[in-house]
């Protein structure tokens, strides 16, 4: 299988290169850049990446298609609507990181994303990838986005099977600084970064109507989410914290065993024992998303604690299991079993 990367040298296209390089089905990896990029090495793009002497050349789309057999975008939003449209057009298989072929409707996410959208009939031609629900894949896979996975794995069977007030979803998700990518800016400086707390995009964050489109299509009845976004001071990971009030009264048990059945085929998920409660440091570095689920009688609310690594689950580790489904590879294939630790 040769595999075309757009994007490496960002946080997202880093990941993705390295799980890439030891996935036993890719022979080859070639990396493209800006269409007006001067062609360069890895190593001269990431300098942690020293040994890599591997080149990164234009990116050209016919070129592209006539050399691999599948293309990855760890692009910016807006790249790929433009970027990708004559792949689109040839049906050739694309897994896109970025939110451009997320949102359905093209107004969406002009509101959310404060820019024009692709083509109506090239946002047709996309699927949403949410790896553990959604199997019927098209050509172009618009891969979720890290909060959005992390708080739709954990509100998934509560939602579909309906054990909540569907007006009553409020979410706390806190991400690690990768998630911003490699760009600085006022609030990702160190000073800023280290020892605080920062909660942004208020009622802005342009994952809601993301979280919303999966949401309402499990169930209608779901009108609406309180969503807030908080900066912390980690590398690495997402933790999304959902309340909702029980449809009705229920116990802990109940819900994990809820939770146990809906993934136990998913070696992704893990489902943890009533009583406990996820932390980052079990999924960092690896492609699982844990969840802890808890019922308080008190006051008739279920709390959902969903983790993720924002650039693995969140991201590349997602868009290699989306690759795997695509091409029929078995689903673990190329990711890495544990978290990374200490
Ligand atoms: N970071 C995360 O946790 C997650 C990120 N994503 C999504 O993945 C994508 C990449 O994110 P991330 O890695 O964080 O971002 P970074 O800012 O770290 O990297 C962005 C990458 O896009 C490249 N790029 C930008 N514009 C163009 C262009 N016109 N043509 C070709 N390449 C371009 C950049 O290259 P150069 O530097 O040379 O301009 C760089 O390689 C984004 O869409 C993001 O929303 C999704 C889930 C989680
Ligand atoms: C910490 C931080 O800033 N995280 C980013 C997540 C980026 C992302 O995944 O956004 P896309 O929808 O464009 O893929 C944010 O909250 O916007």
């Amino acid at each position: 299988m040769q595999v075309a990367l757009v994007g490496v040298n960002g946080y997202s296209g880093m990941t993705l290169y390295r799980l890439l390089k030891q996935h036993p089905a890719v022979d080859q990896i070639k990396l493209y850049g800006h269409t007006d990029s001067k062609p360069t090495t890895l190593a001269a793009l990431v300098p942690v990446f020293q040994k890599e002497t591997v080149r990164v050349r234009s990116f050209d789309a016919a070129t592209v298609m006539a050399e691999n057999d599948v293309v990855f975008f760890a692009t910016s939003a807006g790249v790929t609507k433009t970027l990708a449209l004559p792949l689109i057009a040839a049906n050739f298989p694309v897994i896109d990181l970025s939110g451009d072929f997320r949102l359905r409707q093209p107004d969406v996410y002009e509101t959310w994303y404060h820019q024009t959208a692709a083509p109506v009939a090239a946002l047709a031609k996309a699927s949403y990838g949410l790896a553990e629900f959604n199997h019927h894949l098209t050509p172009y896979v618009a891969n979720p986005g890290c909060y959005a996975t992390a708080t739709l794995l954990g509100l998934a069977p509560v939602v579909q099977q309906h054990l909540i007030e569907p007006t009553s979803i409020v979410v706390d998700a806190k991400s690690g600084l990768s998630g911003a990518g490699k760009k600085l800016s006022t609030t990702s400086q160190f000073t800023m970064v280290n020892d605080n707390l920062q909660l942004y995009k208020l009622n802005q964050h342009q994952h809601i109507p993301e979280i919303m489109q999966q949401l309402q299509q499990w169930w209608p009845k779901v009108p609406a989410l309180e969503f807030t976004t908080t900066l912390i001071p980690v590398t690495c990971g997402i933790m999304s914290t959902i309340y909702a009030k029980a449809a009705q009264p229920t116990t802990t048990a109940e819900l994990v065993a809820a939770y146990q059945q809906v993934y136990q085929d998913q070696p992704f998920v893990q489902v943890l024992p009533a009583d406990d409660l996820p932390t980052l440091k079990q999924v960092v570095g690896s492609n699982d998303c844990a969840i802890g689920v808890n019922y308080n009688p008190i006051t008739n609310t279920i709390l959902i604690v969903s983790v993720i690594d924002n650039l693995m689950k969140g991201a590349a580790g997602q868009a290699v299991q989306n690759f795997n489904q695509l091409f029929q590879y078995p689903a673990t294939a190329g990711l890495p079993d544990l978290p990374v630790f200490p």
